[in-house]
């Protein structure tokens, strides 16, 4: 039985018994059973009580992928609709209550899939169980926000408010800009492009308010007072989502024609299996993650066992994957595919690998 229901249960046991002398012990009693069940759902779990209750889930696989949602989107049949893992699936809000993890194999990736909670608005304050999924939301690689194709569209922009407060940043990029702290000198102020946002005065506010007084900034892009004090505080994740939309099979054609075209999403339905593949397609094109080969001297590639690293990845960074102490016996890799010029080509350290290349390390 979760919490939720366990709250519910002793709430109702209270209304129903009649306060009185011979009661009087009973219902202190359930009160504080109740106090203890809220605390449990409101505080992150602590050293003395069951440890996180489910929500630390190893990170496993090559990628982790967040469900976050509404009770009853249908979070936990999508899981149990794309992956091995069955997730509890009633129709009533909250069945799941902790981290369900599963595993969703594509073409030789594993990625890791959470299924979450339900969240609800406050969450980030800490309502529900909401601050512990955020907090997990904020490990993950991807973020797929569930939503029903049948309710309003208010739901998209709570969840994101919510992901916001904890310091999520969706489908952005970093911003192009430094603030380096410094022992003396007062705040330093350059940038290389026109600014229209941010001026000397208005960094130079935003750091004293941060107890920032010596600081070099240098901005490389024209960013919004909002992303300049992302990069004085720091500590932001900036992660991909898909907008979900599930329940297709509730709506009309024309809706579901319009959801379709929003930025960044999707729409599928689990009962009807409908665009289960191709969103399975759109997490792996996210994840932006690149399968290369490796290859033994005088052997064929192994096209059986995909190494999966992160695009943009050089070959130090796939030496890192297979050996934490390869990159520094390497003498020179041999790369065959895409990123090669010729096959194959001799390359160093910084070679930019990309999709499907063969890689052979040479060592010392
Ligand atoms: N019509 C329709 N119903 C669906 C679909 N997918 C799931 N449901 C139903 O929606 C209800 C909630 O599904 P769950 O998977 O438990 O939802 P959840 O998001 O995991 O819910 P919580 O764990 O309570 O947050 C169930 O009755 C499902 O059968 C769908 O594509 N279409
Ligand atoms: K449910
Ligand atoms: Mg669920």
């Amino acid at each position: 039985m979760g919490i939720l229901e366990k709250i519910q249960e002793i709430e109702f046991e209270m209304r129903r018994t009649q306060k009185n002398k011979a009661t009087e012990y009973h219902l202190g009693l359930l009160k504080g059973k109740l106090a203890k069940l809220r605390h449990q759902l409101l505080e992150p779990q602590t050293k003395s009580g069951p440890k996180g209750e489910g929500f630390d889930v190893l990170k496993s696989g090559d990628a982790r992928v967040a469900f976050i949602g509404f009770p009853s989107v249908g979070k936990s049949t999508l899981l149990t609709s794309i992956t091995k893992t069955k997730s509890e699936v009633a129709s009533y809000e909250f069945t799941t209550l902790t981290a369900i993890p599963g595993v969703l194999e594509y073409d030789g990736a594993e990625i890791q899939v959470l299924d979450l909670p339900g969240i609800i608005e406050g969450a980030a304050q800490g309502k529900g169980r909401g601050r512990q999924v955020v907090s997990v939301a904020k490990t993950a690689d991807l973020i797929l926000m569930v939503l029903d194709a049948s309710k309003s569209s208010d739901q998209k922009q709570k969840l994101e408010y919510e992901l916001e407060q904890v310091g999520i940043r969706l489908n952005r990029r970093p911003p192009n800009a430094t603030v380096t702290v410094k022992k003396n000198g007062g705040i330093k102020f350059n940038h290389t492009v026109p600014l229209t946002h941010m001026d000397y005065k208005m960094a130079y506010n935003i750091l004293h308010e941060y107890k920032i007084h010596n600081a070099d900034v240098m901005l490389r892009e024209d960013i919004t007072v909002d992303d300049f004090i992302d990069v004085v505080i720091g500590n932001r994740r900036y992660i991909n989502c898909i907008y979900c939309y599930n329940k297709i099979d509730s709506v009309s054609l024309e809706e579901v024609d319009r959801l379709a075209h929003l930025p960044h999403s999707i729409v599928i339905s689990c009962e009807l299996k409908l665009n289960l593949d191709y969103l399975v397609e759109r997490i792996w094109s996210e994840l932006n993650l690149l399968r290369i080969y490796t290859k033994r001297k005088s052997e064929m590639p192994d096209f059986s066992e995909a190494l999966i690293v992160r695009k943009g990845s050089t070959i130090e960074q796939v030496c890192n994957q297979i050996h934490r102490s390869l990159a520094e016996q390497l003498r020179y890799a041999l790369v065959w595919g895409r990123s090669a010029k010729h096959n194959p080509q001799r390359v160093s350290l910084t070679h930019v690998v990309q999709e499907g290349d063969v890689v052979s390390i040479v060592t010392k």
